[in-house]
Formats: C-alpha cells, structure tokens, sequence
C-alpha cells in the first residue's frame, strides 16, 4: 500500500519485473522474457542495493561515525552514485575514485550528490596504486576517517540480492498465476545478469537455488576483454581488449563474485557492437530507457538461449521463465555517441518522409 517515506532509501529497490513480449517475438523466442527494471530504484541502477546495505552495516558495526567518516569507494560510478545518495542523506562525506572511462553523466550525478569524484587512469591494472582501487586505498591512508565499504569483498554486497532482488524476483513469478494466454511455470527458470563485482549474479543465484528452484539455470554475462567468465578458456580470445560497455567486466576476479558451477551454470561473452543494439531493441519495443549492460544482458540471454542445447530447448517452451537483469538507465550515458548513434542517427520510422513532405 503506498505511504509516505522517511527518505530516498526506503525507495531503494522493489523494482518492477517486467514482461519483454516484444522483444520476445523480436528474436524468435516461445518462453517468457522478464526483466529486472533496476532504473526504477530510487537512485537509477542495482547498485543502490548494496550501497544501502553496505553502509547501514558499516554503522550497525560502528565503523561509520556521523561527522568523522569519510566514505572512500572505487566504483565504476553506480554504486558510487547510491553510496553518495545514501551519504546525502545519512550526513557522511565522500569521495569516490572512478575510472576515465566511465561517462561525465555519472561524474555529475555522483558531483550533485556532494561527492568528491576522482578519475583514474582506465588502463590502470587493478592492483597498481593508480588503478580506482589503488588510489580509494592510498586516500585511505592519508584522510582522517577514511573508510573503504569495498564492494569487492564485502559480504553485503551479494548478500543485498540474496535478500531483495531474489525474492523480489521469486515473489513476482510465484505470485503471478499461469494463464492460456499467459503460461507460467510459475518458478524461474533461468536467470541470467551480466557481471562486475559479481554480487548480482552471485547474490540472486543463491536466494533462487536455496528457497525457491534449485533447478534454475543461473547464466553469467561477461564483455569480450574481461576475465571473469568461467572456465578460463572462454576469456583468452580477447583477453586485455578494452571495451566501452560500463559497469561490467573487470581484470580481476572480486571476493564477492562465485564462479562455482554450483552459483553460475554457464557464462556468455559479449561485444559492446552487439550490446548496444541489443539497447535499441528493448527501448523501441517495450519502452524501457535502458543502459549499456542491459543490452549485454539481452544479448548473453539470446546467445545462451539460442546457441546452446539447454538454452533452445527452454527457447521453444512457452511456460518457461527466462528473468533478465536491466542494471540501470540510459540518464548514466545520455551524451554517448554509441547511444546517440542509435537514437539520433539511427533507423527511422516511416512517419519521417511524411514529416518532411509537410
Ligand atoms: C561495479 C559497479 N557496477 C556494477 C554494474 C553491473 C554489474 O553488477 P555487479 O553486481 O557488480 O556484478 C552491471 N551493470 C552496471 C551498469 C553496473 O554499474 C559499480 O558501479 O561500481
């Protein structure tokens, strides 16, 4: 029931699960397509989850002191931007450390928010001193009440998912009966979100394995250049490439990212090409402002669907549950050229000869 909240924290998460028809007829698939709307959390992607989480039990264990603090996070800008949102409110200062990469539309939300942001070299290796997490550790150091929360290693990271996205996700299957014109197995059957610190993919994994179908298919998405696909095999095709998705792929594997079988069955690697008109496609046929990731997801989820044994033969049931992970929205990359390609430059729609004509 609504009812007036105490601040943007409580509009943290409980985001939509949303059906993808359109998008479903696009590719040729008989099973449903849902996706994990995570733009319409309170401060616009997944990461407001663990931002919240990580720091209400920094202050449960008397590590955050209001007026003394000063949080300290390297973040490629979205868990950045729910730990200043967080800190706005709670009154902490804080400095995030993000990588040249990562777009100016970030760097002005997290700067809105009162964050101080500090940009490091992209090509940085992960554990030199001028990498995003070398230089959040060296500002440690040096500042008076500095905290790193670490979303690399800390356990509230994917345990945040394990205890919201999951059964968000379940809950809206479970609670959403099947129809003839709408069949369900009412169970999620596949889950499939592309992978950063790999708390998402790991954190939703273990609510749905553990409460709800351990017979659910968890697959990993991971750009072409980045190491955290499993096996390792499937990494050294392009291994060290850069690419220019956010937010996903790194070149090392975090603490908090599971690569047993057990968490992640499969894993799919995917190109920014392929991401970025796997965007186009969810924003002309279901309306939904998506970002970069979104698309990688999209396009993991049909490659595995329609590339491997398992994935074709969920494909062609129309009962079957196929959950996507949208991490966040196109506000982060609103002035990028490969989504202003698209938008602006790309495929119109008949109506524009008629418009000219006039
Ligand atoms: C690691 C960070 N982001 C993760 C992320 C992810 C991956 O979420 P993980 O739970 O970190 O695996 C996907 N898409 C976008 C747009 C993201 O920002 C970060 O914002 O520091």
């Amino acid at each position: 029931m609504p009812r007036i909240l105490n601040n943007a924290l409580e509009a943290v998460g409980n985001t939509p699960l949303i059906r993808l028809d359109k998008v479903a007829k696009h590719y040729d698939l008989r099973c449903n397509l849902l996706g994990k709307v995570e733009y319409m959390s309170a401060g616009g992607s997944v990461k407001d989850r663990i931002a919240k989480a990580m720091v209400e039990a920094a202050e449960r264990e008397g590590k955050l002191i209001p007026g003394k603090s000063v949080v300290i996070e390297p973040t490629s800008g979205n868990t950045g931007i729910g730990l200043a949102m967080a800190c706005a409110i709670k009154g902490y200062s804080v400095i995030i450390c993000m990588p040249e990469k990562m777009s100016l539309e970030k760097e002005a939300a997290l700067r809105a928010l009162g964050a101080e942001v500090v940009r490091t070299p992209t090509e940085a290796p992960w554990d030199s001193p001028e990498s995003h997490i070398g230089v959040a550790q060296k500002l440690q150091r040096e500042i008076p009440g500095g905290v790193i929360l670490d979303q690399y290693r800390n356990a509230n990271n994917p345990l945040a998912h394990e205890l919201t996205t999951g059964p968000e996700i379940i809950e809206a299957v479970v609670s959403t009966p099947t129809t003839p014109e709408q069949p369900s197995s009412e169970k999620v059957d596949v889950l499939i979100a592309s992978a950063g610190t790999g708390g998402t993919v790991t954190g939703i994994s273990r609510a749905i394995k553990k409460k709800h179908n351990k017979e659910c298919i968890v697959v990993g998405v991971d750009p072409e250049g980045s190491i955290l696909a499993y096996p390792d095999t499937l990494n050294s095709k392009h291994q060290g490439e850069s690419y220019v998705v956010e937010g996903i792929g790194y070149d090392f594997i975090p603490d908090v990212l599971s690569r047993d079988p057990v968490d992640v069955d499969a894993w799919i690697k995917t190109n920014d090409d392929e991401a970025f008109a796997a965007v186009q496609v969810i924003m002309k046929n279901e309306g939904l402002l998506v970002g970069g990731s979104s698309g990688s997801a999209l396009i993991g989820a049909i490659k595995w669907l329609k590339e491997t044994k398992e994935g074709r033969e969920v494909a062609e049931k129309e009962e079957k549950n196929v959950v996507l992970i949208l991490p966040d929205g196109i506000r982060n990359y609103i002035g990028k050229e490969w989504f202003l390609n698209g938008a602006m430059r790309g495929e119109r729609s008949p109506l524009a000869d008629t418009i000219a004509k006039v």
